[in-house]
């Protein structure tokens, strides 16, 4: 089967703020996202490797890549209005016969070989795969008139990326119309009527988002 790999860096980064977008700020030295990129190629030097970023800054990507010799085979699309629009826009470069494709957040530079080699392998028999974690903390339900519940956390996980998937599914999928409930692949899938599978993440599999979580990231490399 071939497989390829969606990530998707074309978001604005709001929560993260700064001058430089999250996905090129360096950690020990090394932009985001080459990381990310790296973690890829890594599991298998054969995967197609698609890269999605705003317009603006495909550019200044190419540039980098020169600065730091980053030489990793890849493809880019662009960047669309939400993160749907985005892996939409990565998905019209897949070829969906034999295939499986996974969706990756490009600023999720720490997931671990094993976890990536679990969601394709899985992706071949199940269909649609992602990776989640436990809840570590108790969870509160906000209810009305300022009162609020606890709720047994074993009912939660926390979803990760990568998310994998068969490629027709996936286009299938992606081609339902938007709608603001489609925060990740899986939501989109199962928009479908189709079933997802879990199977573990890793905890360093963290989404860098706000500058604490580059605090975070400085330690895990
Ligand atoms: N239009 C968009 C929005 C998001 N993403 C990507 O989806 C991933 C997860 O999104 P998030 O961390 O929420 O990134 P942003 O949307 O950029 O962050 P914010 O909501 O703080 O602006 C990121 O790699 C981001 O670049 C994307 O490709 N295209
Ligand atoms: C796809 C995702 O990483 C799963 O946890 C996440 O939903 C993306 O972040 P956002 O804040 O929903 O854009």
């Amino acid at each position: 089967m071939k497989k390829y790999i969606i990530v998707v860096a074309g978001g604005k980064g709001l929560r993260m703020g700064g001058d430089i977008p999250k996905q090129f700020i360096p950690v020990k030295g090394k932009p985001v996202l080459m990381r990310t990129l790296e973690a890829f190629y890594a599991y298998d030097k054969c995967i197609n490797i698609i890269l999605v970023l705003p317009v603006d800054q495909q550019d200044y990507w190419k540039r980098l890549c020169a600065e730091y010799g980053f030489t990793l085979p890849h493809r880019i699309a662009n960047g669309g209005e939400t993160r749907f629009h985005s892996v939409k826009n990565g998905l019209a470069l897949v070829d969906d016969r034999n295939s499986v494709v996974g969706v990756h957040d490009g600023v999720r530079p720490f997931v671990s070989q094993e976890v990536i080699a679990a969601c394709y392998a899985a992706a071949e028999e199940k269909q649609a795969v992602i990776p989640v974690i436990d809840v570590v903390e108790t969870v509160r339900r906000i209810e009305a008139d300022e009162k609020s519940v606890t709720v047994p956390r074993d009912c939660y996980k926390l979803v990760q990326t990568p998310q994998v998937f068969t490629a027709s599914l996936l286009k299938q999928a992606y081609g339902q119309t938007y709608t603001s409930a489609f925060t990740d692949d899986a939501s989109v899938v199962e928009a479908l009527g189709h079933p997802v599978f879990l199977i573990p993440g890793n905890r360093e599999n963290i989404k860098l988002t706000t500058p604490f979580d580059l605090k975070v990231a400085e330690v895990l490399v």
